[in-house]
């Protein structure tokens, strides 16, 4: 169920960095259409032969999300493999990833902020419409296609990459506080209710400056963070903080529907909150 593109149909540009398990370059994949030669940007995202088991989880994962297309889900063009390569054919989104963006300090405003929530919010709906789990929602895994200019009035677009490495594979302590806590016992229980608690750690994520929560934390202290039934740092602006906690509860049945969840946001876009803070982005 995956294009496979011919490995000389594909040009290498420069390297942008590591996941786990991969390796991003900025690239073209080159098609012929009417006659004529053209260049499409891509990301190509290559996986260690190390870890060529892997290959089959990121496989699927990948393969699960390019059967339904979403303006919030990252396009996939295709896999090309070549010897013990495999890559990954995305389309390049131009800011990358989420996380850095916001790491590097650039002041964005809580309407901003809120703007991509709900774009994740949609994303999620539509996919728990499709019955379909992510299993791995962090700001990582956010790529940011348009940065919004406020100035102009242009608002950011955000797109949903694929859900890479399944939770089974990567080592799931690593993943507190993303990984929902029933998934300690059984990481193979993966349900829609997990997205949404890893929802609550995203949208935390994008309002404290991509810094990642418990940040510098050892295994075992994230251990016993969901031992003690510990909640992340609240918000000052109560009401976030609420839906945060909501979807970040120990109970998986009680997290709130999508729906639920964008009608929350619309409300905190509403509130007075945003315009008393529209400049200064909200510090925890
Ligand atoms: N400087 C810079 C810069 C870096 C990347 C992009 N673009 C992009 N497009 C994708 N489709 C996926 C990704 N990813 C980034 C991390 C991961 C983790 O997997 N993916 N980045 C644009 C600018």
């Amino acid at each position: 169920q995956f294009h496979m593109i011919k490995y000389n149909d594909l040009k290498w540009d420069e390297s942008l960095g590591q996941g786990s398990f991969t390796r991003i370059f900025k690239g073209y994949k080159i098609d012929i259409r009417d006659g004529e030669k053209h260049m499409t940007e891509v990301l190509l995202k290559e996986l260690d032969a190390v870890h060529k088991n892997c290959w089959e989880s990121l496989f699927e994962a990948a393969s699960l999300m390019s059967q339904i297309s979403h303006k919030h889900l990252l396009l996939v063009y295709g896999v090309s493999v070549h010897g013990v390569k495999n890559i990954m054919v995305q389309e390049f989104v131009k800011h990358g990833a989420l996380d850095l963006y916001l790491k590097r300090g650039r002041s964005v405003s809580v309407s901003w902020k809120l703007d991509v929530a709900k774009q994740l919010a949609s994303a999620l709906n539509f996919l728990e419409e499709k019955n379909i789990v992510h299993g791995n929602i962090c700001a990582k895994n956010l790529l940011l296609a348009r940065e919004g200019d406020p100035s102009q009035g242009t608002s950011p677009f955000i797109k949903l990459s694929d859900p890479g490495i399944s939770v089974a594979m990567l080592v799931v302590l690593d993943r507190i506080p993303w990984v929902a806590p029933e998934l300690l016992e059984a990481p193979d229980d993966l349900t829609l209710e997990c997205d949404k608690w890893s929802f609550g750690a995203t949208v935390w994520e994008i309002f404290n400056n991509g810094n990642s929560p418990l940040r510098g934390w050892n295994l075992d202290e994230k251990r016993q963070f969901y031992e003690g039934f510990q909640q992340l740092p609240p918000s000052q602006w109560t009401e976030l903080a609420d839906l945060i906690s909501q979807c970040m509860d120990y109970q998986a049945a009680v997290r709130p529907s999508c729906r639920s969840i964008i009608r929350q946001l619309n409300s905190l876009i509403t509130s007075d909150y945003v315009i008393l803070h529209a400049t200064e982005p909200v510090t925890q």
